[in-house]
């Protein structure tokens, strides 16, 4: 099974630039799933190191993140990914734009950990036997070699989540879409991984609920019901998100008391 091109196919499909600035461009983008308007209006430029995106239950984060690797494509607008139409560059896309989902399973296809680490090396180009000797030797210098033969089934949720992210760490994509990847982990493993993400070089957009994780990132977008309500320096933009919280709670504390 070939989900992407390999090196050879990529040089004669060659849509995507991932040194391209900004590597992703929204222009006026929304997204239709089922009969529901999902997102709406999106016009945006994302070029930033570390970008955050916050947002109530709903609000359509994971719908965004999701644009963002064309595992949605939107259907109004338009929606550019390292210089092409998302559209025309999909297949290319899981090379550049390492996706880690909220829930492992959803992500996970392979029995074991080692072959859901080798698998990413084996589609860009390494051969068999040379993907799972890079794939051990990934788990082993980030201290998860004792895992390798674990079936992914029986892992616990924050073993589960460092594995989805080790698997599209080994990829060395350009880009890293982040739906949530703490929810699950104790506080040491939350540290650990995220100090471990923001020493990486890659680009990264990571959707999350926990704001103080997102203080130090360059810009934050707040999605509402599929809109972007605002768009600026974290500090801005999660002290006006933390505003509306407090505003919000306090009407629903009045109307429960009436
Ligand atoms: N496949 C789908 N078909 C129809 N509606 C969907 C689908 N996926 C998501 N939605 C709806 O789109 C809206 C946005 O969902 P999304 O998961 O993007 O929100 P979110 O901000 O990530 O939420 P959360 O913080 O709860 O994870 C929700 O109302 C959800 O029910």
């Amino acid at each position: 099974m070939v989900l992407w091109p390999r090196k050879k196919d990529k040089e004669q499909t060659g849509g995507c630039n991932p040194d391209i600035t900004p590597y992703a461009r929204l222009e006026n983008a929304g997204l239709t799933l089922g009969d529901r308007k999902i997102l709406s209006g999106l016009s945006l430029d994302l070029q930033e190191h570390r970008i955050g995106v916050i947002g109530l239950n709903g609000s359509g984060k994971s719908s965004f993140a999701r644009l963002l690797n064309g595992l949605h494509l939107a259907d109004e607008g338009r929606v550019t990914l390292f210089g092409a139409v998302a559209a025309s560059v999909r297949s290319e896309l899981p090379r550049h734009v390492g996706f880690v989902f909220q829930n492992p399973d959803h992500q996970a296809i392979f029995p074991t950990v080692e072959e859901e680490i080798a698998f990413g090396l084996t589609q860009l180009g390494a051969s068999k036997d040379e993907s799972r000797a890079k794939a051990l030797e990934f788990l082993e210098v980030h201290g998860c070699l004792h895992l390798a033969a674990k079936p992914f089934a029986e892992l616990s949720g924050g073993q589960k989540q460092i594995v989805c992210i080790l698997a599209v760490l080994v990829m060395r994509p350009a880009v890293l879409v982040l739906d949530e990847p703490m929810t699950s982990l104790d506080a040491l493993a939350s540290r650990l991984i995220f100090d471990k993400l923001m020493s990486l070089p890659q680009r990264i957009v990571m959707v999350s609920h926990d704001l103080t994780l997102l203080t130090g990132f360059d810009r934050v977008l707040w999605l509402e019901e599929g809109q972007l309500r605002m768009d600026g320096p974290a500090a801005k933009v999660i002290a006006a998100y933390r505003d509306d919280i407090e505003r919000r709670s306090g009407t629903v504390m009045k109307a429960a008391a009436i």
